[in-house]
């Protein structure tokens, strides 16, 4: 696999990665990333911003995929300026979904997109699972569904019988044989507490597919370190160099500030022109500006970090006519919690409203 710029890669062979789950969607999909000229298999670059982790949508009753409403809320999410969509992350609900459902979804999201015109969106896939060979199998089908990129979770399950070596292991593995980039996924509350420090995170980001990371630990100080290590890109830059995410809305500003690439985060979903606000007026120069719409978006994140997609899909319910409920065994709010989170979410709401 040879890099040029962040985003463009040449695989070994894009017709060697079928997997089995070749049809003619995903031959469509390879070739529109395929040069006209026959050349170099390219994806689409990631630019400095807002990504959302989309939470996925199903039938109330049946609880079957709604791709309708999985299209609908990809493109309210394109036309709010987010940067990117990540499928399958936490609030996509990845852990509760078959593989092929896993396809489907990611597929119905860059149709939607495709059909919206938002040709050049990236779309990052979840792909984390708890073997190296799980992971990679998930990382063919997410090129084979229209993704550009894999964000992946440290496998957590046996984390007391793997070293740190073992897992430098599975992402280097990861790293050679994915044939999409890789982002490194750290959320040490979704991992048994695993919590992957700046030196560990910085040494994996030589890997010519490793081009960046989600950080939803929250710690600021390990974003600068990992910023200043990989010489991430920045809001100024044109979509170069390794991307060092925040993992939560609430902490948008404090990323830019210490040299990072913007956020990957669940409250976009609800607020997505709040968070994107905050990147703009950064890159503006409007920190007393950006200030404000952050301190507006922290307290919403709240509402969203304590909620998870359960709260979140409550409130898009509620202000936003869609969003139903997560798949079972998670709870299905109650007319009274309802209001609890259309109370939390409010102002983070109104602010949307006004932008
Ligand atoms: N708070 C996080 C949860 C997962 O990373 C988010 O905003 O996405």
């Amino acid at each position: 696999m040879s890099p040029t710029t962040n985003g463009h890669y040449t695989p070994r062979d894009p017709t060697l990665i079928s997997n089995g789950h070749s049809n003619s969607y995903s031959n469509a999909l390879l070739h529109a990333h395929t040069d006209l000229d026959g050349g170099a298999y390219t994806h689409r670059p990631l630019v400095p911003g807002v990504y959302v982790p989309t939470v996925c949508f199903f039938n109330d009753i049946t609880e079957d995929l709604d791709i309708s409403t999985i299209k609908k809320h990809a493109i309210r999410m394109a036309e709010a300026g987010v940067a990117g969509i990540t499928t399958q992350g936490s609030n996509g609900e990845a852990v509760s979904l078959s593989h092929r459902e896993r396809r489907l979804v990611t597929t119905a999201t860059r149709e939607a997109l495709e059909t919206a015109g938002y040709h050049d969106m990236p779309i990052i896939v979840g792909c984390g699972a708890q073997s190296t060979r799980e992971t990679l199998e998930l990382c063919h089908d997410a090129l084979l569904s229209g993704g550009d990129y894999v964000l992946v979770l440290p496998p957590a399950y046996y984390k007391g019988l793997m070293s740190n070596t073992d897992l430098y292991e599975y992402f280097r593995d990861v790293a050679d044989e994915s044939p999409l980039p890789v982002l490194i996924y750290n959320f040490p509350g979704a991992a048994s507490g695993l919590d992957l420090d700046s030196d560990f995170i910085s040494k994996l980001a030589q890997h010519p597919n490793i081009v960046g990371c989600k950080l939803t630990c929250g710690n600021s100080g390990k974003l600068a370190r990992i910023a200043t290590a990989t010489n991430a890109a920045t809001p100024s830059d044109i979509g170069s160099g390794f991307m060092a995410m925040g993992g939560s809305a609430d902490f948008t500003l404090q990323t830019l500030i210490v040299g990072g690439s913007g956020v990957i985060a669940g409250l976009a979903n609800i607020a997505p022109k709040a968070c994107v606000a905050i990147v703009n007026y950064y890159a503006q120069g409007k920190i007393k500006e950006a200030k404000r719409i952050q301190a507006r978006v922290a307290q919403g994140d709240w509402a969203a970090i304590q909620g998870g997609l359960v709260g979140t899909k409550s409130c898009l319910q509620t202000f936003f006519g869609y969003g139903g409920y997560a798949r079972k065994p998670l709870p299905r709010p109650a007319s009274e919690e309802a209001i609890k989170w259309e109370r939390a979410f409010q102002d983070v709401v109104d602010l949307e409203r006004t932008l």
